[in-house]
């Protein structure tokens, strides 16, 4: 008799077993000798969480606000590209499980299920979308009309990825789109959709050839020339990158080393997260992910500033698992889990996370 699942942990075990090679390989890898993706998760374990007793906690509440809506739970979904090698209906039934939970799903631009088909399938959830911005300019802006006309609540701006990271076992197994797929938001388009033939990692030539690795922080203005959406800038390790994009006015700021896909040898998230909170302040909504798998990785991140964590490849491992169902599997644990924590620790609600409930290890060395 296989075992229960009964944790994220569970999850991923459950999809190296069942997901092929090259999808199981471009999901899971991180950059270079993945220092940095192991990191992601163990960095967590250097933050302690100090409890508070008698608090009366009898009634908890996990809902927050983000850029002004309400969301049930303060952990969402980022964007993954191509989820339809996870399960047939990927994106779709990704979505209708954050819908389902009351939380935000995004949608990369790279997505095998298109901006309109995740609208349909997803109506009343809260969907953002996330945008690569291509040398012809055309192609971004042709997106982000299609994600406004279909009711995205906001623009994801990707800053770190001018190239496609070092991805080993990705450029080893000569990485192709599944035949029966496509990039959805670029149907039709021989430009833009993915060339199957090419050799080494497809992805990497994709990225390398069509991005625009001009990109500064300037170009910022030209996005918000022709959109009224908020802006989340997703990538920034650095306050000194978070000042420049509050100065901006963006409106959220998503730390994150891209599930340590892009450069072996940066910080964890969770690292980076208290100086960039400590330069915003409130100017900007702070975000982070990399490395979620357990509620009190939520805890710790909520207590070091962030005001919602997102994750990437626990999504897939749940659609690998039972797609839509997989997912809200996966969401129910991380929020059963938060509510224990936040529980026994004495909060009632996110906003009694305070930053002196969660200290460096090294705290405790000190006393
Ligand atoms: C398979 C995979 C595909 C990804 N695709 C994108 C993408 O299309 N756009 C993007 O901004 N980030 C992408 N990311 C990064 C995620 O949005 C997110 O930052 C990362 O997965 C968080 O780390 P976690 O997987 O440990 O939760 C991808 C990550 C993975 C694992
Ligand atoms: C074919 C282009 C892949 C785009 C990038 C997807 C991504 O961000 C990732 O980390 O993988």
């Amino acid at each position: 008799m296989s075992e229960a699942i009964v944790c994220v942990k569970d999850f991923e075990k459950h999809a190296y077993n069942v997901l092929p090679r090259n999808a199981l390989d471009y999901y899971r890898s991180g950059a270079g000798a993945e220092e940095t993706l192991a990191h992601n998760r163990k960095a967590f374990s250097k933050y302690k969480i100090r409890p508070r007793c008698l608090r009366n906690v009898a009634k908890r509440d996990l809902s927050t606000t983000v850029l002004g809506e309400k969301v049930q739970i303060p952990v969402g979904i980022s964007p993954t590209a191509m989820q339809r090698m996870a399960h047939p209906e990927g994106e779709c039934a990704n979505a209708r499980a954050a819908q389902a939970m009351g939380t935000i799903f995004t949608l990369s631009t790279i997505a095998t299920s298109s901006i309109e088909e995740v609208a349909q399938a997803a109506p009343y959830g809260t969907k953002w979308f996330q945008l690569y911005i291509y040398n012809d300019r055309n192609v971004t802006r042709r997106l982000v009309e299609r994600a406004e006309k279909a009711g995205f609540k906001a623009l994801v701006l990707t800053v770190d990825t001018p190239m496609f990271g070092l991805r080993l076992a990705d450029i080893r197994n000569k990485f192709v789109l599944p035949p029966h797929l496509k990039f959805a938001n670029f149907a039709g388009d021989k430009a833009t959709g993915i060339n199957q033939t090419e050799s080494g990692s497809g992805l990497n030539n994709y990225v390398n050839r069509l991005f625009d690795q001009s990109l500064e922080w300037k170009d910022i203005k030209w996005l918000q020339s022709f959109t009224k959406l908020p802006i989340v800038v997703k990538g920034v390790l650095t306050a000194e990158d978070a000042l420049i994009a509050a100065d901006l006015g963006v409106q959220g700021i998503l730390v994150s080393n891209h599930g340590a896909r892009q450069v072996d040898g940066t910080p964890a998230s969770i690292e980076a997260l208290p100086e960039i909170v400590r330069a915003v302040g409130d100017r900007v909504e702070v975000y982070m992910d990399g490395g979620i798998t357990d509620g009190t990785d939520i805890f710790k991140a909520l207590a070091l500033g962030a005001r919602m964590v997102f994750f990437g490849r626990p999504a897939l491992w749940g659609l690998a698992h039972s797609g839509e169902e997989g997912v809200k599997k996966i969401l129910n644990i991380l929020k059963t889990e938060l509510d224990y924590t936040m529980a026994i620790t004495g909060c009632a609600t996110v906003r009694d996370i305070d930053h002196r409930m969660v200290v460096h290890e090294s705290y405790y060395s000190k006393l």
